[in-house]
């Protein structure tokens, strides 16, 4: 029979249960065993929640308290000594990682944090030293929860990351030199030795990811798999059968790894990003090997097309038979929200075109159902799918003619704006008239609890929207008061409006739905609600105008606009799998564009489009794909700010910094400032902006905001230092790494304070000097 199985489940629960519980552990509210017992409590109910939906393969250690990743590190002891050296209980040990820890005479910051693959969810990176050495944990997490399953009579799949990947998504520690991929023999022993440990509780089969086989890959890194496959499988029989699963991409630039994975049990493909591979994997694989085939998307909310994902499990079958083939979600489900039975508020007429993560597994099993006994089995299944599909294809709600006509109506003009910086630089001066090394924030201030309580009262209706906007307009009446005694040079209104930075928009345009329940874990405890483009996307009136207008008529200095930008909504949202996303992107900037120029017309002259996701959208592999993708996200950002005089100033802003290797994209954003992620990051990063002549004016951040830790006076002053070293004075704007949404006040105004004290150094230094 062809089984059914699912690559991993979300951890949060369906009320962000462990979100609440990090959280509360965190504040000291619950304690060490009230978190254990929750994280149990939900690994049970998603390991009963997958078998009650008939799926025959159930994943287990894909549940993390706070990153699988992290829970990798622990377990292998490739832990950096100023954590281990706190002797702190293991669970603290593992948040200190996480997210830093500041308490009882500890202080130590948290490990990087960056994204995985190109999605919004982050890991933390490995980091090796030099004279790296591994060691498994006692009582390895998988194998806890391998026999925690056993126990409630589900036998599960554990899942591991695999050693290559895990070392080749890691770095070495600052100042050491080892290149991570050269540990490979020391870490082999270590998984040898838990996956002797699966073995023994029972573990038949495990799932092995290597997602890195989707990458353009180093020499080292592709001769790695080899001599690491050779250990963990085949003739091996102390440990168990491994599937070696990847994600997110084709495999097939890598086919030279595949003839020295033979010995392996089976691979699995992601037949929903590739389905093209299919042939070509199937024609590569060993004689007995299993191929599973991910055909329910692990990355969007789509209810799967059953006719598609049958005939692509169909083709496989036809040539390995079934025994051999396994249909699958294409990746975890960890970027799915959780269940769409929490939607109470959708309109029944697209909540039938989506599928979550509990209904994809009932998805998957009704696949494996129809492949193994024949579709009529599923018959009524398969048809109301149909029906569904033709629904979705057919509603007026995907068309809007007027918003192609639109589109059709572009042209390149519209994407260029009046005159070349230096002139609109000579305008912007004369009317923004800014000191030297001017400073500002990134747009948000922090999101307090009371601010979310008030929302969540008129989202609910407890309050009016007058009443609501009465609070929000005090909030902004406080941010810039606040601001004015900072005497910070361009104000911000601090978004207290604003739940997320694209669910905001997402809720103001046309062709949008959101939910209300679905969640999708960012990173940590911290989640996000993509709203989910379901049609052509457009703007039924201003969105962020009326608190923007609010914020500058009542501050002295001037107030910069905030918008996201049209690749980080399309990428931050659920997007359409109809229609191209180039063209989404395009609607999403005329819409921008629209809400520029009326911000403009409302008297706010420096507007900020932020683009953090332009990154994360660029194509894996290096090539034609990744131009392509570049040339209409640049056009659609150009599209977005272009409609405003010289004199209106255009900020961007990116938090995720690599840009080395597409500096010449963010070059033809041609926007006037451009605010990046810096302070983790070497100066040196900075090296590519001089390399360039890059001429425009440029923020990178001068500290972390992810942590509570405040930046001193001094260490603001050596960073800005450093970057004088690149940067020209004149050229040189003084923020911080990003917004301030996620901080508390108290360290919010002393970081701020330290910030300004260290630009107004530099202003006077500047002023004597010339
Ligand atoms: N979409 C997106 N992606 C991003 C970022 C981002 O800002 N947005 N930033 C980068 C880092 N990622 C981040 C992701 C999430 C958060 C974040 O702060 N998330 C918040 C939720 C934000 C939100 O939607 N808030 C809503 C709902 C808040 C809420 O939980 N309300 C309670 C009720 C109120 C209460 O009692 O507290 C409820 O619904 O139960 C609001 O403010 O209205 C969280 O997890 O806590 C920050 C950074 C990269 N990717
Ligand atoms: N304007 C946004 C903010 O300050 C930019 C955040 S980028 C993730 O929160
Ligand atoms: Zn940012």
């Amino acid at each position: 029979m062809v089984q059914s199985a699912v690559l991993g489940f979300p951890r949060m629960g369906r009320d962000r249960d462990l979100k609440k519980a990090n959280e509360a552990y965190w504040a000291g509210k619950i304690s060490r065993d009230n978190l254990l017992a929750e994280g149990k409590r939900l690994r049970l109910e998603h390991w009963k929640l997958q078998k009650d939906a008939g799926v025959d393969i159930i994943p287990s250690n894909d549940f993390a308290y706070y990153d699988h990743v992290l829970d990798h590190i622990q377990m292998f002891n490739a832990i950096p000594a100023k954590y281990s050296e706190t002797k702190l209980e293991p669970i603290d040990e593992y948040f200190a990682m996480g997210r830093g820890h500041q308490k009882d005479g500890v202080d130590v910051p948290s490990l990087e944090m960056v994204k995985w693959f190109d999605s919004n969810y982050h890991y933390v990176k490995p980091t090796f030293q030099d004279g790296q050495t591994f060691k498994l944990a006692s009582n390895p997490k998988p194998v806890v929860e391998f026999k925690e399953a056993k126990d409630a009579g589900i036998t599960t799949r554990p899942v591991i990351l695999g050693p290559v990947s895990f070392l080749a998504l890691g770095k070495a520690d600052r100042d050491q030199s080892v290149n991570p991929i050269s540990l490979l023999d020391k870490l082999l022993p270590v998984y040898v030795e838990l996956l002797e440990q699966l073995k023994n509780a029972g573990a038949e089969t495990v799932q092995i990811d290597e997602p890195v086989l989707v990458f353009d890959l180093p020499l080292k890194v592709k001769n790695a798999f080899k001599p690491a496959y050779e250990k963990l499988s085949g003739s091996n029989t102390s440990i168990p059968k491994v599937i070696l699963a990847t994600y997110f991409g084709d495999i097939v630039h890598n086919f030279d790894v595949l003839p020295n994975l033979q010995s392996l049990y089976g691979i699995h493909i992601d037949l929903v990003r590739n389905p093209e591979q299919l042939s070509s994997v199937m024609g590569q694989i060993g004689s007995q090997q299993i191929l599973s085939c991910g055909v329910v998307d692990g990355r969007n909310i789509w209810k799967t097309n059953f006719k598609k994902a049958i005939e692509l499990a169909e083709t496989a079958i036809q040539q390995l038979g079934k025994e051999r083939v396994i249909v699958a979600t294409s990746s975890s489900l960890l970027h799915t929200p959780h269940t769409l039975e929490s939607e109470k508020k959708l309109d029944p007429e697209v909540a039938d075109w989506f599928s979550f993560a509990a209904e994809k597994c009932k998805e998957i099993a009704i696949i494996a159902k129809a492949v193994t006994d024949g579709p009529a089995t599923v018959r009524d299944q398969i048809e109301a799918n149909a029906k569904s599909m033709q629904a979705r294809a057919s509603s007026k709600r995907t068309n809007n003619p007027q918003v192609k006509d639109r589109q059709s109506k572009v042209t390149d003009e519209m994407h260029n704006r009046q005159s070349p910086f230096p002139e609109r630089l000579a305008a912007q001066k004369q009317h923004l008239s800014l000191p030297i090394f001017p400073t500002t924030t990134i747009g948000s201030f922090p999101q307090t609890k009371e601010i979310r309580i008030q929302r969540n009262k008129f989202t609910k209706g407890d309050i009016t929207a007058e009443e609501y906007e009465k609070f929000i307009e005090k909030e902004i009446q406080d941010v810039i008061k606040i601001q004015e005694e900072l005497d910070l040079d361009v104000f911000v209104h601090g978004e207290p409006e604003r739940n997320d930075m694209v669910q905001y928009f997402g809720e103001r345009l046309e062709g949008y739905v959101f939910t209300t329940h679905a969640w999708v874990q960012s990173y940590g405890s911290r989640c996000v609600r993509p709203p989910i483009i379901v049609g052509d996307i457009s703007r039924p009136k201003a969105m962020t105008v009326k608190e923007s207008k609010y914020a500058a008529s009542i501050s002295k200095k001037p107030m910069k606009g905030m918008l996201t930008g049209p690749i980080t909504c399309l990428r931050w949202s659920f997007p359409r799998d109809d229609v191209h996303q180039s063209v989404q992107a395009q609607q999403l900037a005329l819409a921008l564009r629209d809400e520029v120029v009326d911000l403009e017309a409302a008297g706010i002259y420096v507007i900020q489009v932020d683009e953090p996701a332009l990154r994360e959208g660029l194509p894996l592999r290096a090539g034609t794909e990744r131009e392509k993708y570049l040339s209409w996200a640049v056009d659609s950002f150009k599209l977005s700010t272009a409609g405003v005089k010289n004199s209106t100033q255009i900020h961007s802003h990116f938090c995720y910094s690599e840009f080395q290797d597409f500096f010449h994209a963010i070059a033809a954003l041609d926007a006037d400032v451009l605010s990046i992620e810096n302070s983790k990051s070497d100066a040196k990063l900075l090296k590519v902006f001089v390399d360039q002549a890059y001429p425009r004016h440029i923020g990178p951040g001068v500290y972390d905001i992810h942590s509570p830790r405040v930046p001193s006076e001094q260490e603001i002053k050596d960073r800005i230092e450093e970057m004088l070293q690149y940067l020209k004075p004149d050229q040189l704007w003084i923020n911080p790494d990003c917004g301030l949404k996620t901080r508390q006040w108290k360290e919010t105004k002393a970081a701020l304070t330290n910030m300004v004290n260290a630009a107004k150094f530099y202003r006077e230094k500047y002023a004597k000097s010339t």
